[in-house]
């Protein structure tokens, strides 16, 4: 009798910036105190939800630790210890059973204690320095299989940071900062930022198994997506992102300079989701913009946009989710004995008068200094108000607390309120009181329960938690008569598509804030509670965003298993191409006797650019192509969509040794000569006349079109086209062509920001075909049909093909094709890596749909290939992505060797000095 199977839960990794607690130690003895953290409320009652109250998931969470630090409390002994914001730790993490850090953690971060960092050796005082007894006592203290903390004890804690807070956000809050170096230390933050990304990926590595879904969390992690597929190259892995600050317009976004590596690494994700559907435009238009991709409008299953992006030929569904609070609990907690006594204590202090609360963290994006200067406006237009209404502001400190422009505000601020309180103040009462402070949940209860109005006028933000709160607490009835009280709220705040009903204001209009407080303060009973109402049933709770998320994650996951016959997803998209594998280049390049290296030109050995005229060789190119192509055993053709004109230009005067390729297959010239061959000599050309007039017809009605005219190919660009306006006129232009296909036997072709017209025999795929059935290394007729009884050791034994675009698929396709006849023909002749030396490589992300075999990211990178066959580039340099040791450093580097030796140093004093104890 078979024993029934218990059905497999669905495992789901939770990927957040940092875990929802702190961990410190005391510096007397080896205790440890873990501590919830505050903040972030929202996200941590999700992952408390799925852990606690979802039994059909099981539920991991993998996060930085944040700063370890020492803390000058006493020691709660192996216990944690839960503050009033939050429970998460208690309840996941609080009872004393099993061990929750692998070894391999432990060792990791017992190295990393006793190595010291490439710049600093460990010593005592260190506040990192952790002894084998306080590892002893944190592998106690933390224990639960389902938290995995991602250790990073470098020195300098903070500096996971730098890259997130004080370039990314800023961006994405509209604030553009002056460049301050030449460049080096954003460079440095850069690497930290990299290097962070790459430890999540390293430690989910140890926990994946096939069929988890991931769900990542926001900007510090915005490169994981694209790691974890790279790392697991597997059909069925679904990765989910949610973003929770703002996504700025792409004016914005482009300033940053890693902003094509950011999208880079947030296309690995299926989907990609936003807290309102203006920041899921905003990054649909980046993407557009950086990454050529196209997109489609669709609506979700609740009727809102939802859109279908294809990012380099892999496709991601990007839609917007508002993020929830857990209403539940809050009622709950909020409406309690205890915080009833509070809420009467403050309605005691400010008897007759109508209490306005604010909280907010202090920062430039808040708005307080906005929200003080209405109610300075308020005060002044109402005299009558003036003694009856007191606003409560409290301002929690901010991440970026040391920055200039966070000092600047924390002055403004403590300006404002000053003029305020003694222009209209008295001796006994202060119209503003302002907390600069964290306060305790149960007081922040209580002034959301107290408030007659709550006021929220920030410049930019995600979504505000504290208007979802406060419109919870004001939908119970209860004593004290605070129900149903008004809320204020800026547009520009993320939530101000969520809560529609809000009284909308423009923070920086301060009379009309002021008017707004005015209204809101006279508004009658019916009036606030009908507008509460309202409120009340768009605020979504955080059960509901949870499982919708996943519901959605899983239904992603669910397509993509069913996988059809070509092994590919139900879509066909999510096929990853894996990195290309360098090191076995070098090692097969190195062996092989007859190099053939076939490179497309846009977009592979240049990037993209505006103007097509503009995409010109750097010295860099040149100097390494040169160097390529001094070595005889190599043969170097570009294959290209250019005409001839260019191509000579750029490449036959320059580097005659290379054989080159116009217009996709059109014209060719051999290697070391200056004669062309037009393979499309006889082919009737008067199809150009219509396709010219109607591609001219486009190109009058859409402002930015072109067309460029070569030979025989017309193509008509439109990258300098507004993208929405672009890609409809290319669809629509790509209609009007495929009219002209059947009578003049023409292909229209869809490139980067163009529709492309030549005829459909020639293509670079019959070109390569050419190439590879011939004499290596002799001259070329090609005029002459193919000889496929050629012997195989006289056809190139290496063949790196390089493409980016639809028409380097032909390539691609003629490399699998000649590989696969030769495998029939020659099984027993592979090489050692048990093939023929063929490298078909697309250019552009892992989840391009190609045929190629492996990719490379982009043009940069194919450089560095280059590079390092030619032996300019050492292997380190060409790492493509960090390859982190177990310390955090870079894998081989120097400073890794020196951490390494300064560990062993370390270990060795150790020994020596409990000997010496011993003996003494
Ligand atoms: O086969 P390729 O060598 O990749 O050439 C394909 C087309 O490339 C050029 O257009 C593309 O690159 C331009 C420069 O970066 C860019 O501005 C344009 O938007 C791209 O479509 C070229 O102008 C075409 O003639 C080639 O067919
Ligand atoms: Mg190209």
């Amino acid at each position: 009798m078979s024993t029934p199977t218990t059905p497999r839960k669905q495992r789901i990794i939770n990927c957040v910036t940092q875990l929802p607690f702190r961990i410190q130690l005391n510096p007397t003895n080896t205790d440890w105190q873990i501590r919830s953290t505050t903040g972030n409320s929202a996200l941590y009652s999700s992952l408390k939800y799925l852990s606690k109250d979802c039994p059909e998931y099981d539920h991991h969470i993998v996060g930085w630790t944040g700063e370890i630090t020492r803390f000058g409390g006493a020691a709660i002994n192996g216990k944690i210890q839960s503050d009033a914001n939050n429970e998460l730790a208690s309840s996941t993490a609080g009872d004393d059973t099993g061990v929750s850090l692998s070894q391999y953690h432990l060792n990791k971060k017992q190295e990393a204690a006793a190595g010291a960092d490439d710049e600093n050796v460990n010593d005592e005082e260190d506040p990192l320095y952790l002894t084998a007894e306080q590892m002893d006592g944190l592998k106690q203290t933390i224990q639960d299989d389902k938290i995995h903390p991602v250790w990073l004890l470098r020195r300098n804690q903070s500096r996971w940071r730098n890259y997130a807070e004080k370039v990314i956000w800023p961006c994405f809050h509209y604030i553009l900062n002056p460049s301050s170096d030449t460049g080096d230390q954003e460079n440095d933050w850069w690497y930290d930022y990299v290097k962070f990304n790459e430890a999540y990926a390293q430690d989910i590595g140890e926990i994946y198994q096939k069929g988890d879904i991931i769900w990542i969390h926001d900007y510090y992690l915005m490169l994981l997506p694209q790691l974890l597929r790279m790392k697991f190259n597997d059909d069925d892995l679904t990765i989910g992102y949610f973003h929770h600050a703002p996504w700025p317009s792409n004016e914005y976004f482009r300033c940053i300079s890693r902003r094509k590596q950011i999208l880079d690494g947030l296309v690995g994700a299926n989907r990609i989701c936003f807290q309102n559907d203006t920041f899921a435009r905003h990054f649909v238009s980046s993407c557009k913009r950086l990454l050529d991709s196209t997109s489609k409008k669709t609506t979700n299953e609740d009727g809102a946009d939802q859109y279908q992006i294809s990012a380099y030929g892999g496709d991601l569904v990007v839609d917007a989710l508002p993020i929830g609070v857990n209403t539940r609990e809050l009622l709950e907690e909020a409406f309690t004995k205890d915080i009833d006594e509070k809420v009467l204590a403050i309605k005691e202090a400010y008897q007759n008068k109508k209490i306005i609360i604010g909280r907010d963290r202090l920062d430039t994006v808040r708005g307080v200094v906005q929200k003080l200067r209405a109610f300075e406006t308020f005060l002044a237009m109402y005299p009558e108000w003036r003694d009856r209404v007191v606003l409560i502001q409290v301002s929690g400190p901010t991440a970026n607390k040391d920055s200039p422009q966070t000092i600047r505000v924390e002055q403004q601020v403590n300006e404002l309120v000053n003029t305020i309180n003694s222009k209209y103040g008295t001796l006994d009462f202060s119209p503003v009181q302002h907390y600069y402070m964290r306060i305790p949940k149960d007081v922040y209860l209580s002034l959301l329960r107290v408030a007659d109005l709550c006021v929220i006028t920030s410049v930019r933000d995600g979504m505000n938690t504290t208007a979802l709160e406060y419109v919870t607490i004001k939908s119970n009835v209860s004593n004290f008569q605070c129900y149903g009280n008004p809320l204020i709220l800026s547009e520009f705040s993320g939530s101000s598509t969520l809560l529609k009903d809000a009284i909308m204001v423009n923070p920086w209009d301060s009379v009309a804030v002021a008017k707004s407080i005015n209204m809101a303060l006279n508004l009658s009973r019916d009036e606030k509670i009908t507008l509460e109402t309202k409120l009340w049933s768009e605020v979504p709770t955080i059960q509901n965003w949870t499982e919708k998320f996943l519901t959605s994650l899983k239904a992603i996951s669910n397509s993509e298993n069913s996988t059809s016959s070509d092994g590919t997803g139900k879509d066909g998209s999510k096929k990853m191409t894996p990195a290309l594998n360098r090191p076995i280049l070098l090692e097969n390049y190195k062996k092989a006797e007859r190099r053939l290296f076939l490179f497309d030109y846009d977009g592979t050995l240049t990037p993209i650019v505006q103007d097509p005229a503009a995409a010109i060789p750097t010295a860099r190119l040149y100097n390494i192509l040169t160097k390529l192509a001094s070595d005889p055993k190599n043969q170097i053709w570009i294959i290209s969509g250019r005409d001839q004109k260019f191509l000579n230009k750029w490449w036959g005067s320059r580097l005659p040794q290379l054989g080159l390729s116009a217009e996709h297959g059109c014209f060719v010239k051999d290697v070391d000569s200056e004669a062309w061959t037009n393979l499309a000599e006889k082919v009737d050309m008067s199809w150009q006349l219509k396709v010219g007039k109607t591609m001219e017809e486009f190109t009058n009605r859409v402002p930015g079109a072109f067309v460029e005219r070569k030979k025989v190919a017309l193509t008509w660009h439109y990258r300098r086209v507004v993208p929405e306006l672009g890609e409809y006129a290319a669809t629509e232009l790509k209609k009007e062509l495929l009219k002209y296909t059947d009578d003049y036997d023409l292909e229209v072709m869809e490139g980067k920001a163009n529709v492309e017209v030549r005829p459909r025999f020639v293509n670079k795929g019959e070109i390569v075909k050419r190439l590879i059935w011939h004499e290596h290394g002799e001259p070329q007729d090609m005029v002459k049909g193919i000889d496929q009884n050629i012997s195989l050791d006289k056809m190139p034994d290496f063949v790196l093909c390089l493409g980016d675009d639809f028409t380097d698929e032909d390539m691609f396709k003629q490399l699998n094709c000649i590989e696969k006849t030769w495998e029939e023909k020659y099984p027993e002749k592979h090489n050692e890596w048990g093939n023929f030396g063929f490298y078909p490589v697309t250019v552009g992300s892992a989840s391009k749909k190609t045929v190629a075999k492996a990719h490379l990211t982009d043009p940069q990178q194919v450089l560095e290939t280059l590079g390092l066959l030619v032996g300019n580039v050492s292997l380190f340099q060409n790492a493509g992505t960090v390859d982190l040791d177990e310390r955090g450093h870079v894998k081989n580097s120097e400073s890794s060797l020196k951490s390494k030796i300064a560990s062993v140093a370390y270990a060795m004093k150790r020994s020596a000095s409990q000997n010496s104890v011993v003996k003494g």
